[in-house]
């Protein structure tokens, strides 16, 4: 476990969901020489302000834990916006620190890296074992390209430089910090939000988008987090040079998964909602499921502890709260 308190870790991308609740985690633990920057003071796109950033800073530890984020529409609708500032970010990010010295720094992928089709639940070594679902094929082939920088520094940098890079997938995730978009957000924030508005508009229907029938498996944001901490203060490696290709990453989900028909229904819970749902399946499904196998860091002692319906409640209580601002 990493006791040094003051090493000083940059947390990109800290005003997001992800990265608001690191920044909390490793507050709570006693560092307190937390490196960050806002979007507009340092864009992560730009190689000579990210070189110039990591010069002057030389943190120790870097938590990357900024994307372009949005759900199944915004992937589907901004292709290119998705796979190149993601690229970008990544390449930015890793190289920079890299160059600066940087011994450890964790990058957060996304489940989506995993083949539409992969058996379920999803292992590690499923990676580039089939074809992407292509509502987000250009952002997951952006996140496969982070989780191959970090292994190929590893690789060709590893034992010279000391260096260690690790990667976690995330499954879908929710909680305080998301974003409500009508249209570009993820399922679990559009229909706090849906299913809100129709409460107080007593609307007598909510449409939910897709079949219903697509399983995701959801993870509260404050467990991710501690996820992130965790993977990074392992001592032993979770990377093995002897396997062929060299794995770096490991899976961050829940343990089990829902229908989007049950999620819709928990959310109406949460919300106190009591018409009727119904589903529009002109509206894409994406994934048919995407269950992952975190035994892996399950076995290295790593549990989530956020049940969803006390998560939604939660999610919820921090939705009213970005009303009240
Ligand atoms: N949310 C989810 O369900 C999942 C998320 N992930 C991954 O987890 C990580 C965190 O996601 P999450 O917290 O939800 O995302 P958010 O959108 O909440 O946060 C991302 C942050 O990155 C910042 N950012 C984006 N582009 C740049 C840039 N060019 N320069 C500087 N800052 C930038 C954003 O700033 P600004 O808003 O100002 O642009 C924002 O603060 C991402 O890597 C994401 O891919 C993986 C699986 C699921
Ligand atoms: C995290 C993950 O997020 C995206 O993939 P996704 O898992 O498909 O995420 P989603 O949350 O947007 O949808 C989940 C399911 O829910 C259904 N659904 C119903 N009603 C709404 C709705 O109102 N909004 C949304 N967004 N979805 C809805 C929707 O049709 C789909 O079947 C990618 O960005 C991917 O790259 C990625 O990493």
């Amino acid at each position: 476990m990493n006791k040094d308190l003051n090493q000083k870790i940059y947390v990109a991308g800290h005003r997001g969901m992800v990265g608001s609740s690191i920044v909390r985690n490793l507050a709570a633990k006693g560092f307190h020489n937390i490196v960050t920057r806002t979007h507009a003071e340092l864009d992560l796109t730009n190689q000579a302000q990210v070189a110039t950033f990591f010069e002057q800073e030389k943190p120790d530890q870097v938590y990357l834990a900024a994307a372009k984020v949005g759900g199944i529409h915004a992937n589907n609708t901004f292709p290119a916006e998705f796979i190149y500032q993601n690229l970008m970010v990544e390449a930015n990010v890793i190289h920079q620190a890299f160059e600066a010295g940087v011994k450890k720094l964790l990058f957060l992928g996304s489940s989506c890296i995993y083949p539409k089709l992969a058996p379920q639940p999803m292992a590690e070594d499923a990676l580039l074992t089939g074809t992407l679902e292509p509502t987000n094929e250009p952002y997951a082939i952006a996140k496969i390209a982070g989780i191959k920088l970090c292994e190929s520094y590893n690789r060709q940098y590893g034992q010279s430089h000391g260096i260690d890079y690790r990667s976690v997938m995330p499954t879908n995730l929710y909680g305080p910090g998301d974003n409500y978009h009508p249209e570009n957000s993820h399922v679990i924030p559009a229909l706090i939000r849906r299913f809100h508005e129709a409460k107080a508009e007593n609307a007598p229907e909510v449409v939910i988008w897709g079949t219903g029938a697509p399983r995701r498996e959801f993870l509260y944001v404050d467990d991710m987090a501690a996820a992130s901490v965790f993977v990074m203060d392992l001592d032993k490696v979770i990377y093995d040079e002897h396997t062929e290709p060299m794995q770096s990453h490991i899976n961050v989900g829940f343990g089990s998964d829902v229908t989007i028909a049950e999620l819709a229904s928990a959310v109406a819970k949460a919300t106190g909602y009591q018409g009727k749902i119904s589903f529009d399946p002109s509206k894409p499904d994406g994934s048919p499921r995407k269950w992952m196998d975190s035994s892996k860091l399950n076995g290295l002692g790593w549990d989530p502890q956020v049940e969803l319906p006390v998560g939604l409640q939660s999610a919820y209580q921090a939705y009213l709260a970005t009303l009240r601002l």
